[in-house]
Formats: C-alpha cells, sequence, structure tokens
C-alpha cells in the first residue's frame, strides 16, 4: 500500500471504531494523487454513500500523516464510463465531483433562483427555457457546485447525454494545445458535434484571451442553435467581466442569468448542520448558531469550520465545545471578512475626519474634506463588510457602482503614496468593531 495513504489510515483508525474500519477502510486503495485530491478506489459491492460521511475524517488524517489539505475522491474499481464526463485524444476526462449534488446544496433565499434554474435545465436539458443559463456571484457561494450538480444529475439519470464539465481555464489550455499539435478542427469539431450538454466554470479567466473566445463563440453558437445546453458561471454578469468580447456578452445574455448572493443568517446555519451531519459530528445548537453568527460570505470558511472542529476535537479528545468553536473562529477569522456594522464604519469616519455623518451619507458631494471623508467610509465598507459595490453605494446617497470603485482606487493609491494616512485608515480599520 502506498505509504502515505498507510499513515493516513493508521490515523483514521484511531478516530472511528474498528468494526467501520474494516467494514470500509482495510480494503481502500490509492488510485492518483494529484496538488488538489486523492483518488482511492473501494472495494466492489460497497456502495460510495457508506465512504461520503468519513470524508471529512479521511482528508484530516491525510492533512495529520502529510501535510497537505487534499480533497478526497472515492472511486468504484468497476465504475461506469457513461458516468464521467466524456474525454477523446484531445480532450482529457474531468470526473464530476459526487458531493455536489443537488441533494447536497442547501438552498437559502439568496440561492433559491440559481438553484431553480439549474434543477430546471438538468431535468430538462433538451428544451430547457433557460439557454444559456448564466450563472454569476462572488466566490465560494455554490456556483461550481450547481454546475456540477448539473452534469452529476444528468449522467444519473443514464439518458446517454454526452455532458461535458470543464473550468475555462482547461479550455484555454485544450485550445493552446491543440494549435501546438495542428489539430484544432478535431479539438472544435468535439464540443460542436459531440457534447450535448456543456457546463463551463469560471469563464472570467478568459478575459485575456480574444482567441479563446473567438473560438468559443463558434462552438457556443453551433451548439445553441442545435438546442444543445449551455451554462456558465462566472464572478460577475456577462456584461461586468473585463474584456469579454461584446458578441459574447450579448450571447451569454440571451438567455437567462441569475446570480447567488452570500447565503443569509439561517442558510448558513442550515449549511453548517448540513456539513456536520455528512461527517458524523455530534454539534450543539449553541455552537451552530455561534459559527453562523460569526463566518459571513463565502461558503468555504464555513466548511473550513467544521473540519476544523472535527480536526481540534479529534486531537485534543474534547467534545466540540463553544470554546473550542470560539478558537476556531479566531483562527479561521483573519482570512475572511470580520462582522463590523455599516454604522460603526460610518461613526468611526465621522469622528476622526470631524464629519457630520448626515453629510458622509448626503447625496451631494460637498466639501473637499467632505468627499474625501465619505471616499475613506466606502473603502472601509468595502473591506471590512461584505457588501457588494453597488449596496455601499446605495448606502451612500444612492451612488453607483462605479463611484464606489473609484473612491476605492482612490484611497488604495493615497494609502500607497502616503504612509501616514496608510497609519490612519489602517488604525480606523483595526478599531472598528
Ligand atoms: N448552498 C450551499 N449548500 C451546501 N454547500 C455549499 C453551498 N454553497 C457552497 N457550498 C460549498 O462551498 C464550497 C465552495 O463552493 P463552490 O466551489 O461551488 O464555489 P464557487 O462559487 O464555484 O467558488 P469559486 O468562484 O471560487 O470557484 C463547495 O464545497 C460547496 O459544496
Amino acid at each position: 500500500m502506498n505509504p502515505q495513504l498507510e499513515k493516513c489510515l493508521e490515523l483514521l483508525h484511531g478516530k472511528i471504531s474498528d468494526a467501520v474500519y474494516n467494514d470500509l477502510f482495510a480494503n481502500l486503495e490509492l488510485s492518483n494523487v494529484t496538488d488538489r485530491r486523492v483518488s482511492v478506489l473501494f472495494p466492489a459491492g460497497k456502495d460510495v454513500k457508506a465512504y461520503l460521511p468519513y470524508k471529512v475524517l479521511l482528508e484530516m488524517s491525510w492533512q495529520e500523516a502529510t501535510g497537505q489539505h487534499l480533497e478526497f475522491e472515492f472511486q468504484h474499481p468497476e465504475a461506469n464510463p457513461s458516468v464521467s464526463t466524456p474525454t477523446n485524444e484531445f480532450c482529457q476526462s474531468i470526473k464530476l465531483a459526487e458531493e455536489f449534488s443537488f441533494e447536497n446544496f442547501v438552498v437559502g433565499d439568496k440561492s433559491k433562483l440559481a438553484f431553480s434554474a439549474a434543477f430546471a435545465v438538468a431535468e430538462n436539458p433538451d428544451h430547457s427555457k433557460y439557454n444559456p443559463l448564466f450563472i454569476y456571484g462572488a466566490s465560494g457561494l455554490g456556483k461550481t457546485h450547481l454546475l456540477q450538480a448539473i452534469g452529476n444529475y444528468i449522467l444519473g439519470n443514464a439518458t446517454g447525454k454526452v455532458v461535458r464539465y470543464i473550468p475555462a481555464n482547461d479550455f484555454q489550455r485544450e485550445y493552446t494545445e491543440s494549435i501546438r499539435n495542428g489539430n484544432t478542427n478535431e479539438w472544435s469539431s468535439f464540443y460542436r458535434n459531440d457534447v450535448d450538454v456543456l457546463l463551463i466554470d469560471d469563464i472570467q479567466n478568459w478575459s485575456g484571451s480574444t482567441e479563446t473566445q473567438n473560438e468559443f463563440f463558434h462552438i457556443f453558437n453551433t451548439l445553441h442553435q442545435a438546442g444543445k445546453q449551455i451554462v456558465l458561471t462566472s464572478d460577475a454578469p456577462a456584461a461586468e467581466v473585463k474584456s469579454l468580447s461584446d458578441r459574447l456578452v450579448s450571447r451569454f445574455s440571451s438567455g437567462l442569468t441569475v446570480d447567488i448572493q452570500p447565503p443569509a443568517l439561517e442558510t448558513r446555519e442550515a449549511i453548517l448542520r448540513k456539513k456536520a451531519i455528512n461527517s458524523h459530528l455530534d454539534i450543539s445548537d449553541d455552537v451552530f448558531a455561534y459559527l453562523a453568527e460569526n463566518i459571513e460570505g463565502s461558503v468555504r470558511p464555513l466548511e473550513a469550520a467544521i473540519v476544523r472542529l472535527a480536526m481540534q476535537s479529534s486531537l485534543l479528545k474534547q467534545d466540540i465545545s463553544i470554546s473550542l468553536a470560539r478558537q476556531v473562529v479566531a483562527d479561521i477569522i483573519p482570512n475572511i471578512k470580520r462582522r463590523v456594522g455599516i454604522e460603526s464604519v460610518i461613526h468611526a469616519v465621522s469622528q476622526y475626519f470631524e464629519v457630520p455623518e448626515d453629510k458622509l451619507l448626503e447625496a451631494g458631494r460637498g466639501t473637499k474634506e467632505v468627499a474625501h471623508a465619505r471616499q475613506v467610509a466606502m473603502y472601509l465598507m468595502k473591506t471590512l463588510t461584505t457588501l457588494s459595490l453597488k449596496s455601499v453605494g446605495m448606502r451612500f446617497g444612492n451612488r453607483d457602482h462605479s463611484t464606489v470603485m473609484h473612491a476605492i482606487k482612490t484611497i488604495e493609491n493615497e494609502m500607497r503614496e502616503d504612509a501616514t494616512f496608510s497609519r490612519v485608515v489602517e488604525t480606523l480599520k483595526a478599531n472598528i468593531h
């Protein structure tokens, strides 16, 4: 057995009962390790669902054994090839993550529309009303999850449809390689003629490449005219993706565009509960409430909190208590936005710059001093809260997002050039709660 997996399984054994270990893990084999993921083969006769609850524990044990935090993927040794995404000589197969399913997605008010549209497309990829479907939102809000859930659902229904999921970066790399190898026509023909459902992730990553965009424009048109479903994700609406060609913006906007916003408090708690159940963790209501209250924005830190709690409680042999949760949040919090009240930002800026709060918030420009203090407040609000540019603008006399962006750039430049001013802003930042 691979020595790293052996060590990892030994550590896992310490965390679960002998019976579960012998039943599920004694005959696990390593299939492949990449810089992101460990793929393991489980024995024939077992169901992947039996392994999923132990995924987090396995990932923790792997991290303890090797120092690397990698995702675990469970493969059946006689996997039915129709359950993976297609491949040919030009395109590497990219497996969908099984856990990215509709069942595992917690639907909240801020993701309801995106979920419903994704589900409608998955149920009816032939005659979907939403073609293309364009899903956008900030990082870690579930865009890849929904995109892959569409693929998993269609493949799971064994309709024989060819589903191709590919991150935009990989698509660009394939295209470049096809030029180098002189087989661009064959490569492009695969996408135009062999694919029934095309799922492209993170299209904002094409902003630098006109050639890739041109090539995709033709692939898009062929698929669309043939009634093949296309789903795209991005970190911004098509019209706001930097350097995306006008004709792609217009194509991408011709179907349905939906956004995903950061989950609200109740949804964050529901996500935490789901992740804890999937990992067989026993967590009390007050710990869930504490984590959901204190971790906002992306879902990734919520997941990280669950993994850390599991790891800490297993290493320290402690129950998952509120004080353990506090430690975990304190570890994670420097990497995520703190919960800062909008009012505290306004109050602190108003006090420091001696500008009345209503002057900061009014629609007119006001004096030079007021305009400058307002720019600082906008900068701090965008830096310390999870508000979007648009929402920040709305708070300040309904200004539009480009005004906020300009304010942020101005303050950043000033901070770079003026060390004293930079210290003032950093001190304000540190003192706003
Ligand atoms: N509503 C949700 N319910 C359950 N899990 C979620 C939800 N939203 C996100 N997640 C989980 O959070 C993690 C990050 O989600 P995902 O990779 O889909 O984000 P993303 O929006 O594609 O981010 P990026 O733009 O950085 O690629 C995944 O493990 C996903 O399962």
